[in-house]
């Protein structure tokens, strides 16, 4: 569907897309996760044609984005950071110049514009202002041109940045019913919303991929490895001893608590070993008893701090922005006695 190769974008010295490659299956929607300033919208920006790259190539449907871009942009819709909008339209003068723009035909047009109103919650709206409408909405009329059309491919670049809580649910529905005819791809620098919404994710660093899988494999993807945490009865030297046979273990570490019975061990193994199992046999077998076994996975959270640390230590342009899945909840908490308001204030305009 999309095929991406040797993408490079510079800005002067400075290497913003760093030779990405990759592809884009139909009927998935696609997260690309990295920190503030990782490439992500430069991207994006290059994949919709709305800047040139530097150096290699973009493919949509077979159409390159730079020799044929009519027919590539046919096949997408696009929801830049900032949502293309005019203050001074109705949300339906909106609707039906982007219509136009996008080359509607004109029996089709009327029906198509209060389906996707209607898909996206704003046919209330459709007599406000623009400039009247809360964020929220904003995002939604956005939404609904980048819909319009129906274009095979979906593209939204930080959909939900801020959104209160209930309207960042609200969207995150509306990307996974837009799966079932479309190809989503949305960027994001909050982990939980792209585990949340995507069937594969892409992590961004310093404008390069450091790594994409779906977030269940990148959930078991140790850095080098997982461990097992036990508590043993026994004579220490005999536990190690009977660690140490076994094999996919890297490193083990033994510690007694002055207060418990038993030791604490904690093993650490290569990448998609499984020693359960035989850890449980071999204890029983040589009369150490297991009182407690706990196999902790690393999770994709420590993975993409891991993977993006040095653009997060590095980067000029970290800001105050939402980084960890913790911050998002604090906030979606703290903001959550808005949402309320917010309503309020629309309905009542
Ligand atoms: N027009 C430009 N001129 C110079 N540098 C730019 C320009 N646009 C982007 N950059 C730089 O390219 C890098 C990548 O920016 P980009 O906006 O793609 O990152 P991002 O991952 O989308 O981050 P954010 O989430 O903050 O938008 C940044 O270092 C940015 O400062």
């Amino acid at each position: 569907m999309i095929e991406v190769s040797n993408l490079v974008k510079r800005y002067g010295d400075h290497t913003a897309v760093d030779h990405l490659s990759f592809q884009i299956e139909k009927g998935k929607i696609y997260g690309f996760l990295g920190p503030n300033g990782a490439g992500k919208s430069t991207t994006m920006n290059m994949i919709t044609g709305y800047i040139a790259s530097t150096e290699g190539t973009v493919t949509i449907d077979g159409h390159d984005i730079l020799e044929e871009p009519e027919k590539a942009k046919k096949c997408i819709g696009y929801l830049p950071e900032q949502p293309p909008l005019y203050f001074d339209m109705t949300v339906l003068e909106y609707m039906k110049f982007a219509a136009d723009l996008k080359k509607i035909p004109k029996d089709k047009k009327k029906a198509m514009i209060e389906e996707v109103m209607d898909m996206v919650k704003i046919t209330d709206m459709k007599n406000r202002l623009i400039k009247n409408l809360s964020k929220g909405y904003r995002q939604r009329v956005g939404l609904a041109q980048a819909i319009l059309g129906y274009p095979e491919v979906i593209i939204l670049d930080e959909p939900t940045v801020g959104l209160d809580p209930k309207q960042i649910i609200e969207i995150r529905d509306l990307i996974k019913s837009l799966k079932k005819k479309h190809t989503v791809i949305l960027s994001s620098h909050i982990l939980s919303e792209v585990s949340a919404v995507c069937d594969y994710v892409l992590i961004i660093s310093h404008g390069k991929l450091v790594a994409s899988d779906t977030p269940d494999n990148l959930g078991k993807l140790a850095a080098g490895s997982n461990n097992l945490n036990l508590l043993v009865k026994g004579e220490k030297s005999r536990i190690r001893q009977l660690l140490e046979e076994i094999s996919g273990v890297k490193e083990i570490s033994i510690e007694k608590k002055s207060d418990q019975e038993g030791w604490n061990v904690t093993v650490s193994t290569e990448e998609n070993a499984d020693i359960r199992e035989e850890v449980f046999f071999k204890m029983a077998e040589n009369h150490c008893p297991i009182l407690e076994m706990q196999s902790q996975k690393i999770s994709l959270e420590e993975i993409f701090l891991e993977l993006t640390e040095d653009n997060k230590k590095d980067s000029s342009d970290t800001d105050n922005r939402i980084q960890t899945a913790e911050e998002a909840e604090a906030v979606i908490r703290e903001s959550e006695n808005m949402t309320e308001e917010a309503d309020k204030h629309d309905s009542s305009l």
